[in-house]
C-alpha cells in the first residue's frame, strides 16, 4: 500500500529563528490508516497537524503529502492539495449565522460545485450523521455533539483522502465521542481515508489496534 504521508527529518519552526518544536522526525503513514497522535501539552501535535495541512513549512527535510513535497510546493498546489483534506476542530468552528446545510456544503461551495450536487451531498452526509432533519437549523440551536457531527459531514463533503482531526472530541462527554469516533473510524473503514487524530486521551472502544504515535521533546515516534 502507498504512503499518502511521508517525513523525512522533518524539522518545525516558527519564525526564522523562532522555536523549534520538531527535529529530525522520520515517519511514514499509508492510504487507509488510522492513527492516532498524543503527547504532552505544548509538544507540537496541532504544529504537526498545521503543517500537515501547509499552514507551516519544514525548515529543514521533507513532509510528502499525497505525492507533493510539502517543503517546495507552489501554493496553487497546496490550495488543490487541500481540496482532498477534511478538517475537525476541537470547537467545531462551525459559521453560526449559516444553516447547519450550509455548514456541511462550504467545501463544495468554495469549489463551485453547482446546487443540485450541494443539496444532493448535504442531505445523504446529514443522514449519515444521523442529522437529517437538522438542515435549516443553526448551530447554535444544536448540542456540542450534534455540531461536532455537523463538523465531520462538513469534513467528508468532498470525500476527502485525509482527515486531520485535532482534539475532536475535546469538547464532549462519553456517549458524543463514541459517535464522534465511530463516524471517522467508518469513513477510515469504508472510504479508505487515511485518518490522523491528536487527542489527549485514546478512546478504548475501538476493535482494531491502530497505530499511535507520541510527541515528545522534539521527537516524534511509534508507540508499540
Ligand atoms: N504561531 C506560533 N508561533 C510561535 N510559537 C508557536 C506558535 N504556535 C504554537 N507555538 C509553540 O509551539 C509549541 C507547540 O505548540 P502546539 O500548539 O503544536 O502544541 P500541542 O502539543 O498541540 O499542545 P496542546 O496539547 O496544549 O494543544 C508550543 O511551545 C507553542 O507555544
Amino acid at each position: 500500500m502507498s504512503n499518502v504521508i511521508h517525513a523525512s527529518h522533518l524539522t518545525l519552526t516558527y519564525g526564522k529563528a523562532g522555536k523549534e518544536v520538531i527535529k529530525d522526525a522520520n515517519f511514514s503513514i499509508k492510504k487507509g490508516e488510522f492513527v492516532f497522535i498524543t503527547g504532552p501539552s505544548g509538544s507540537g501535535k496541532s504544529t504537526l497537524l498545521k503543517a500537515l495541512y501547509g499552514k507551516l513549512r519544514p525548515s529543514e527535510g521533507n513532509l510528502v503529502v499525497g505525492g507533493l513535497d510539502l517543503a517546495h510546493v507552489s501554493q496553487r498546489k497546496l490550495q488543490e492539495l487541500r481540496t482532498h483534506m477534511g478538517i475537525i476542530f476541537q470547537d467545531y468552528k462551525l459559521v453560526n449565522e449559516w444553516t447547519v446545510k450550509k455548514n456541511v456544503v462550504l467545501p463544495l461551495m468554495i469549489a463551485g460545485y453547482d446546487s443540485e450536487i450541494q443539496e444532493t451531498q448535504a442531505r445523504r452526509l446529514l443522514k449519515h450523521v444521523k442529522l437529517p432533519d437538522h438542515a435549516d437549523k443553526y448551530p447554535l440551536e444544536l448540542s456540542g455533539g450534534e455540531q461536532q457531527r455537523v463538523g465531520v459531514a462538513r469534513a467528508l463533503s468532498k470525500n476527502p483522502v485525509v482527515i486531520l482531526a485535532d482534539e475532536p472530541t475535546g469538547n464532549l462527554d462519553d456517549y458524543s465521542s463514541n459517535v464522534i469516533w465511530d463516524l471517522m473510524e467508518n469513513a477510515c473503514q469504508q472510504l479508505d481515508t487515511t485518518v490522523l487524530v491528536v487527542t489527549h486521551k485514546i478512546p478504548t472502544i475501538f476493535s482494531l489496534p491502530y497505530r499511535h504515535f507520541i510527541i515528545e521533546s522534539k521527537g516524534v515516534y511509534e508507540v508499540h
